[in-house]
């Protein structure tokens, strides 16, 4: 059978994209602009004539109900769905609950893009127990060692492409549609693996929220457009560079 459609879909803005603030795996809820993003971008696959048969999310609300606002948007709703934690949020470390502008301010732009860009700094670590710590969060307590306290980039690809291949690709190989609701982060490292994208060119990728990123794949998996397509390309380009500049 014909290898699947594969979208991909960030999750709407969330309370904390709005305040400026380093996420990770702090588990906030969308923004009213985000949920109407996450409605938009349901709008966009039904229009596109998108039809997922299956979804997968991360653990994290803002990617599981922006998912579910999209399905039901495209009257998709009831379609089975598999969440793991290795579609998370890359764990940001100490810098979860930060602003990104006084962070910027405070260790300088090499340092700034360091932690947020580099594919191989992570942050320091997370404090076990700490206000912004996900070491108590009972959705994790199967994780043991793979519990991460920071993670870079390169610790996200190393998590999700056992996902990616245990779990996604027997679904695109089985022929059907696949939605990922996903993040930022865990959404460049799939990205960055599927286009073969650099170490080093992968610090200037950014995914915006909510406008669903369709990849069409030959049967060795390699994307029949390069970077995929974007359902709203003039929405996309403006919110990338918005998201580039955060901090600034
Ligand atoms: O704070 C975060 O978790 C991510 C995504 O919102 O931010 P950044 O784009 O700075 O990596």
């Amino acid at each position: 059978m014909a290898i699947g459609t594969l979208v991909l879909l960030r999750h709407g803005e969330s309370v904390w994209n709005a305040q400026n603030l380093f996420t990770g795996w702090v588990d906030v809820p969308l923004s009213e602009k985000g949920t109407a993003e996450a409605i938009r971008g349901g709008t966009l696959l039904r229009e596109a004539g998108i039809l997922p048969d299956v979804v997968h999310t991360s653990l994290q609300r803002r990617a599981i109900n922006t998912a579910h606002l999209a399905l039901d948007a495209a009257d998709r709703a009831w379609i089975p769905v598999k969440r793991d934690w290795r579609l998370n949020e890359r764990h940001y470390g100490a810098l979860q609950g930060k602003d990104k502008k006084q962070t910027l301010a405070e260790f300088g732009e090499e340092q700034f893009m360091l932690w947020r860009r580099s594919y191989d700094v992570p942050p320091p670590p997370i404090e076990r127990g700490s206000e912004f710590s996900q070491d108590a969060d009972p959705r994790y307590a199967g994780l043991g060692a793979d519990l991460p306290l920071t993670e870079c980039l390169k610790d996200v690809v190393t998590r999700l492409v056992p996902y990616w291949e245990s779990e996604i690709v027997p679904d695109l190989r089985a022929g059907r549609t696949v939605l990922i609701g996903a993040h930022g982060n865990s959404l460049r490292a799939l990205v960055k693996h599927l286009d073969g994208i650099s170490d080093s060119d992968i610090a200037g990728l950014n995914i915006p929220t909510g406008i669903p990123l369709r990849y069409d794949l030959t049967e060795d998996l390699a994307p029949t457009t390069p970077g995929g397509t974007y359902l709203d390309p003039d929405a996309a380009a403006a919110a990338i560079s918005a998201v580039a500049n955060q901090g600034r």
